[in-house]
């Protein structure tokens, strides 16, 4: 198990760009698998989850060509499906999330599929109904073996069918649509997911010859085609990324422009960070954050306490919660943080009351905090992080505090943030991995 000691309390100055996104690397390395013809994915963050998915998908028999850290070419000619019932699939699959969502691109080619438990960050619940609900819509039979927790999926053919879906899951929305792509006849998702992952899985797969309507929407149209080809697509930036950025500059008072940040495509994100009181300035690709800011957190028309909640996109995603939470720590003002979508995700909000933060836990879904004003800065601790956001959450805290901190456990920061040590050792952060 690695740590990071972090000398806190220097204010950060640079420029820094973001990686490519987590989220949307995940779900277009897994629609790789629904063409025989090469792909190529450029932007890939080189991270632990998106370098093991790719391991996965070569023992898979896929042909993987790393260019670069970057850029990575995907052939899938000839998969070897018996590896699915192996050990060695069972284990790595179950070290990320994202790898569930190889599941349609292989029920779409080969009629059948099969699953472990999941990994991924331990947040609460994380069912996955709506994947196998939409499998069934598209004619595929589902088998759950609750001893071994293993999930079977078998399909003569899929078509095309209408489905509402339960709940608008990212994960389960990808792995239906991409099962669908391939279905003869037309396919309509109701109440999808339309995260910038999902809109740019689906840009990719038209890029392939897939035909899809209403991408952007919660209304997926899709005409099923025989087969796909191959492409070469480009990942946006990190939105979750981009965000940690601005959080960690408005805590530690740091000067930090982040260049190519797609700025279009942030949705939500700079408003939830201005309601904070925390001021940018935004070009097309670039934002720029002011140093020593002090920011007052605002409240609403009626004077009440602000809150900050998680929503399906286009609302706030539940990914930036923990790093609001953290910059709140020293506001001026109070504000609640709801996060509605995870249960054990606030629970890390112990070790910043260690650290000398005000919040009161209300109940697993729901914090208030009570800014210190930058009056007292937090106090150096010892910590270990339990998933990736609040790793970061706490490692943004440590760099704004008082003297030393040490966070164990970091590998959970190293799932989902590209060398962060040193690419913030780059800006004048004192980090050491130990
Ligand atoms: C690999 C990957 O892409 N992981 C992301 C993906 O996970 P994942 O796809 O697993 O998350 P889901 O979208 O399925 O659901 C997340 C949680 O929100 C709940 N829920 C979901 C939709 C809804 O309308 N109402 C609702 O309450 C679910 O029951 C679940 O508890 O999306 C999550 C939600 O943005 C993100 O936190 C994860 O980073
Ligand atoms: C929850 C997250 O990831 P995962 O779904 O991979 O656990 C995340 O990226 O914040």
């Amino acid at each position: 198990m690695n740590s990071f000691e972090v000398q806190g309390g220097q204010p950060l100055k640079g420029e820094i760009t973001p990686q490519g996104a987590k989220n949307e690397a995940l779900q277009v390395i897994c629609a790789t698998l629904l063409s025989k013809d090469e792909i190529t994915i450029d932007n890939l963050p080189d991270i632990l989850d998106v370098n093991n998915l790719i391991d996965l998908l070569k023992d898979l028999g896929v042909q993987i060509n790393r260019q670069s850290s970057q850029t990575c070419s995907f052939k899938a000619e000839i998969i070897k499906p018996d590896y699915l019932k192996t050990k060695e699939f069972r284990t790595r699959a179950s070290s990320l999330r994202g790898s569930i969502m190889i599941m349609g691109p292989l029920l779409a080619r080969f009629g059948k599929a099969f699953f472990p438990k999941p990994g991924g960050d331990k947040i609460g619940r994380r069912r996955m109904d709506t994947h196998f609900f939409g499998f069934e819509k598209l004619g595929a039979t589902f088998d759950f073996d609750s001893e071994e927790i293993f999930y079977t999926v078998h399909a003569g053919h899929l078509k095309g069918a209408n489905m509402l879906l339960d709940e608008a899951s990212v994960t389960g929305t990808a792995n239906i649509i991409m099962a669908a792509v391939l279905a003869p006849g037309t396919t309509t998702i109701y109440n999808a997911a339309c995260e910038p992952y999902i809109q740019q899985l689906c840009r990719m797969l038209v890029s392939m010859g897939a035909k899809i309507i209403g991408i952007g929407s919660n209304l997926l149209t899709i005409e099923g085609v025989k087969d796909l080809n191959g492409c070469t697509h480009r990942i946006l930036p990190d939105m979750i990324e981009i965000g940690s950025f601005i959080g960690l500059a408005a805590m530690t008072g740091s000067e930090i422009t982040i260049k190519d940040a797609a700025t279009d495509h942030l949705g939500i994100i700079p408003l939830a960070f201005r309601r904070m009181g925390i001021n940018m300035h935004i070009s097309k690709d670039e934002i720029y954050i002011p140093p020593k800011q002090k920011y007052a957190i605002e409240t609403f028309i009626d004077g009440s306490i602000m809150t900050i909640a998680d929503a399906p996109w286009p609302g706030l995603t539940p990914d930036l919660l923990s790093v609001f939470l953290v910059v709140a720590t020293q506001a001026n003002g109070s504000v609640l943080i709801h996060q509605k979508m995870f249960e054990s995700r606030l629970f890390f909000v112990d070790k910043l009351i260690d650290m000398g933060a005000r919040i009161i836990l209300c109940d697993p879904h729901r914090a208030t905090v009570i800014g210190l004003n930058q009056e007292t800065p937090l106090r150096g601790s010892v910590m270990t992080s339990p998933d990736i956001r609040a790793g970061v959450a706490l490692l943004i805290a440590a760099l704004s505090a008082k003297g030393k901190s040490i966070i164990h456990n970091i590998e959970q920061i190293d799932r989902g943030y590209e060398k962060i040590d040193e690419r913030l050792s780059r800006l004048g952060a004192r980090i050491k991995r130990i």
